[in-house]
């Protein structure tokens, strides 16, 4: 399946809007264009797309509120326009998709939060909620906390990051070119703009630029997030936003903008990214039917099999899967917290619903949330 089929299927979008797009070059955030955003990102949970938008523009949009004309470059007055800015953000979004009846949230990041893996675990296990709500995240970084030597900076790294902490197909970077070009089309009418690479691609890094006047980190900031993004599977589209329909056309395979593919298969790439970061927070046992099921068979791990199940998970943590010696034979994101999985276990899946009161997934462990030993 290529890149682009890709994102024509279900599955999960981190979309970040940067902040020139969303304040109109500086003239105050775009209402209009905020709202065409908002009813495609709508459209497309309909279809069945679980949304995390990342919005920039905190401080542009409070540069504007306080009459500012140029970016300051002290940090104190930058945190304080993302302050002030940072309210007028949230209210457009919140009031923009509320006329669909959709929540939204308001969620701020530092660097800290998702480079510590405590609060790594408990930011994603927050975005992971937000989506199971059907709530949309409004993420941005908190800039009135951070200091200068720990910034992102740039909502680019961390739209990147969001999408390895969900684990997301694919990474949206809405900007005001139509992709990654070969020079900056702002200094070179002849660029062209380049349709696919892959993320790793060295020479992609070489034509990368900064950015304009409101933007952070332009280009370079851009592929870097690529990368990152490659490395829990996601697929990554630069793209304009101020195409018209771009979020639709693009879940319907439109050739837009630039796609940056990972080098690896990304369902292998998001397992090795959930193996290589969560740690188990309990076990569940199964019998040698479901051993072989897992280990030879590819099956998902069903709630027959499980034999016993230890410690205290919720749903979407890490659970190491044993067989009956006790041997880790899998690593997996339970669909069920520790005492759901404890009296679902031995059961068949057509009884869950009656011991339960509601109906999840079938599988206790899914294939695609599982690596074996
Ligand atoms: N190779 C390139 N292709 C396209 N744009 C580039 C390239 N190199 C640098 N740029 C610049 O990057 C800018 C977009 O980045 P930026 O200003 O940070 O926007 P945003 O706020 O959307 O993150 C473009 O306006 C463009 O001038
Ligand atoms: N957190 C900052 C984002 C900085 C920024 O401009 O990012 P971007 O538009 O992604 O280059 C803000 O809201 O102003």
């Amino acid at each position: 399946m290529t890149g682009r089929e890709r994102l024509a299927r279900r599955g999960r979008w981190v979309v970040k809007i940067g902040s020139s797009l969303l304040t109109n070059d500086g003239r105050g955030l775009d209402q209009q264009a905020i709202s065409r955003w908002v009813e495609q990102l709508v459209t497309l949970r309909e279809a069945g797309i679980e949304v995390v938008l990342v919005s920039s523009g905190a401080v542009a949009e409070g540069m504007n509120r306080l009459g500012w004309k140029t970016r300051p470059h002290e940090v104190f007055r930058l945190q304080a326009a993302a302050a002030v800015g940072q309210m007028g953000l949230v209210q457009t979004w919140e009031a923009c998709f509320w006329k669909h009846g959709v929540h939204t949230a308001q969620v701020l990041l530092t660097h800290d939060d998702l480079s510590n893996r405590k609060r790594y675990l408990n930011a994603r296990s927050t975005l992971r909620t937000l989506i199971e709500l059907g709530v949309v995240a409004v993420v941005n970084e908190n800039d009135t906390v951070v200091t200068s030597e720990i910034r992102f900076g740039d909502n680019d790294t961390l739209g990147a990051l969001v999408a390895n902490a969900v684990e997301a197909d694919a990474l949206i970077l809405l900007t005001d070119q139509k992709g990654l070009f070969t020079a900056d089309p702002r200094q070179d009418p002849n660029a062209q703009l380049i349709a696919e690479a892959r993320a790793e691609d060295e020479q992609i890094q070489a034509v990368a630029g900064d950015g304009g006047a409101l933007g952070c980190g332009g280009m370079i900031t851009k592929v870097r997030a690529a990368r990152l993004a490659a490395r829990s599977g996601a697929v990554t589209v630069i793209a304009s936003g101020r195409e018209d329909e771009v979020l639709r056309r693009l879940f319907a395979g439109e050739a837009l903008g630039t796609l940056l593919t990972p080098d690896r298969e990304p369902m292998a790439a998001r397992k090795q990214w959930i193996a290589g970061h969560l740690q188990a927070r309990g076990t569940v046992m199964v019998d040698a039917g479901a051993v072989r099921a897992l280990t030879t068979g590819g099956r998902s791990l069903l709630p027959a099999g499980v034999l016993n199940v230890t410690g205290d998970f919720s749903r979407g943590e890490m659970v190491m899967v044993l067989d009956e010696a006790g041997r880790v034979i899998a690593r997996g994101l339970a669909n069920y917290g520790a005492e759901d999985a404890r009296s679902i276990m031995g059961h068949p899946t057509r009884a869950i619903e009656s011991i339960l009161g509601f109906m999840g997934e079938e599988e206790l462990v899914h294939r695609d949330n599982m690596v074996l030993a």
